[in-house]
């Protein structure tokens, strides 16, 4: 018997900390050969880049393979099955395969995936890892909790669904084996303790619950859990199923359809923009921090061309909070600044283009 590739699914909303962990447990592979696929929202393959950029022997760049053809949960069948089977016909198999979602994506559709023919008797699912941004949930910044929001629905018959952003959340949490509560460094520990105690309440049991920051868990607690979830997608859905109880257009669906097809998109937008060079790194991302505050942006990222400086700029913003490194040369392109834009539907491209344009001309 062919033993099955073992698949670990990384999970997590928007800026959580997916890619950093990945970055890590890739560093720290102990001779494992992995292959990364790779889903972003966004058109921008920034994910990608930085995880190929890592120089590491352990990420070849065609271990690396990026599903740019719209969120995972919902091109399953045109772009995460092919890909999958690339990867399987290959002679030179990997050890271990990991597969970061968008920051968008319902796992559940994913694991599904995992019972088509033809990839149920060469991969099985691992484990679902879900990575949590310790500091937005407990600012509340993009979820209310999920106390919160059953209270208000207590209150309110007629509020008959959640926000799409607490709605993924759940989802997120009610798929994992394993919730990594990440970012701690910006929590207090009762905060960071507080949040691990409403996770373990909220997630199913026997789910572990971990803390970290910068992603930084050792690599035999993130593989090797042996789960097969794709045996077990049932359980997944039940946590987000109860939430619903109140719901009665969730009633008569077949779990699975239900999900996939409330599951809305277009509640979410992004758009890339594209600027000169920029020349004072730490005044731009000041102006930049401000605009998404005035522009309700969930996440910014990309890459500055800062003059004088024969290095791209990595910028990474998650809510306000905006880092910039010095990463790598540019590519053979031309010296650009690109950067991603991502938020709930209804951002003002116009307006937001352009107060950026103007801080990338004054900076
Ligand atoms: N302070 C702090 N920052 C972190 C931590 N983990 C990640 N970050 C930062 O958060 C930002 C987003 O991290 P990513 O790893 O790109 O997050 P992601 O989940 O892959 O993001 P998307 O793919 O856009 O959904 C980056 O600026 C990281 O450096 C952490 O533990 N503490």
């Amino acid at each position: 018997m062919v033993s099955k590739i073992p698949a670990t699914i990384i999970t997590g909303f928007l800026g959580a900390g997916k890619t950093t962990l990945i970055r890590h447990m890739l560093q720290n592979a102990q001779g494992r050969r992995i292959a990364l696929i790779i889903n972003e929202f966004g058109d921008l393959g920034v994910d990608g880049d930085i995880l190929k950029g890592c120089g590491d022997e352990t990420c070849r760049e065609e271990d690396v393979m990026e599903l740019s053809n719209g969120c995972i949960c919902c091109t399953v069948a045109d772009d995460f099955i092919p890909t999958m089977e690339k990867l399987l016909a290959r002679e030179d198999k990997p050890d271990h395969i990991v597969i970061e979602t968008s920051g968008l994506a319902l796992p559940q559709p994913l694991v599904r995936a995992f019972n088509w023919p033809g990839i149920s008797t060469k991969v099985t699912v691992d484990g679902v890892v879900t990575v949590v941004d310790g500091k937005a949930v407990t600012e509340g910044r993009f979820a209310h909790s999920v106390a919160a929001v059953d209270a208000q629905r207590q209150l309110d018959e007629n509020l008959d669904h959640e926000t799409p952003l607490s709605e993924l959340f759940e989802d997120q949490i009610a798929c994992a084996d394993m919730i990594v509560v990440n970012k701690t460094d910006l929590l207090e520990e009762a905060e960071a303790q507080a949040l691990v105690n409403t996770l373990n309440g909220s997630s199913r049991a026997g789910v572990q619950v971990v803390t970290t920051s910068m992603g930084k868990l050792p690599v035999d607690v993130l593989l090797g859990q042996g789960i097969g979830a794709e045996g077990d997608l049932e359980a997944r859905h039940e946590l987000h199923h109860h939430h619903h109880e109140h719901d009665d257009d969730h009633d008569d669906h077949d779990h699975d359809h239900d999900h996939h097809h409330d599951h809305d998109h277009d509640a979410f937008e992004s758009f890339v923009v594209t600027l000169g060079e920029i020349t004072d790194p730490k005044a731009f991302s000041d102006q930049v921090s401000a605009i998404i505050g005035a522009h309700d942006i969930l996440r910014l990222k990309g890459f500055a061309a800062v003059s004088g400086k024969p290095m791209r700029l990595t910028l990474q913003a998650v809510g306000p909070r905006v880092e910039t490194y010095f990463d790598q040369p540019f590519g053979d392109g031309a010296r650009a600044t690109r950067l991603v834009v991502i938020g709930q539907a209804g951002l003002d491209h116009a307006a937001i283009e352009a107060a950026l344009r103007s801080c990338a001309a004054l900076h």
